[in-house]
């Protein structure tokens, strides 16, 4: 029998600071490329986290996962984690990774990764500001 398939999805919200910096290149460059995202002595953001799960709906629950438990996954490993943190100096994910948003999200989805079933398909959707945000993966 083909179980439909169905994406679940849960929103969460954290609030980190950052600056984004190449060390490898001189204060001109970081300057040029990252603007003011360069600043010296970092700069927050209202980080929104969608957390997409999509896999088949278990014909005896009528869920493909439970949105209470993928909420407390996310609150347990990612935003006890980062909320309220400077992401470059208080955390290790970020000690030696850029964090722009690309990377934040590419570390949020190998956290989660560990902590649900490989049946599900998982991604990340992560709004930076109201008009800035990324997903990954970019298939699935
Ligand atoms: N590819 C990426 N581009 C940018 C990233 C990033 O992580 N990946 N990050 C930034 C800044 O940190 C941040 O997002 C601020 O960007 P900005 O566009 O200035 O922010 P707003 O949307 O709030 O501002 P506008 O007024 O709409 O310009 C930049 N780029």
């Amino acid at each position: 029998m083909i179980l439909p398939r169905v994406s679940v999805f849960r929103k969460e919200h954290f609030n980190a600071a950052h600056r984004l910096h190449n060390p490898n290149w001189s204060d001109d460059k970081n300057e040029r490329v990252y603007g003011k995202c360069n600043n010296y002595n970092y700069h927050g953001h209202n980080y929104d986290l969608i957390v997409q799960l999509t896999g088949e709906v278990d014909p005896e629950t009528g869920y493909v996962f439970d949105m209470k438990v993928l909420g407390d996954l996310i609150r347990e490993h990612i935003t006890d984690k980062f909320d309220h943190k400077n992401l470059n100096l208080d955390t290790e994910e970020f000690k030696d990774l850029n964090p722009s948003a690309e990377n934040i999200a590419i570390v949020i989805y190998n956290l989660l990764r560990k902590e649900i079933s490989t049946n599900l398909d998982l991604k990340i959707r992560l709004y930076e500001t109201e008009r800035n945000f990324v997903e990954y993966p970019t298939h699935g």
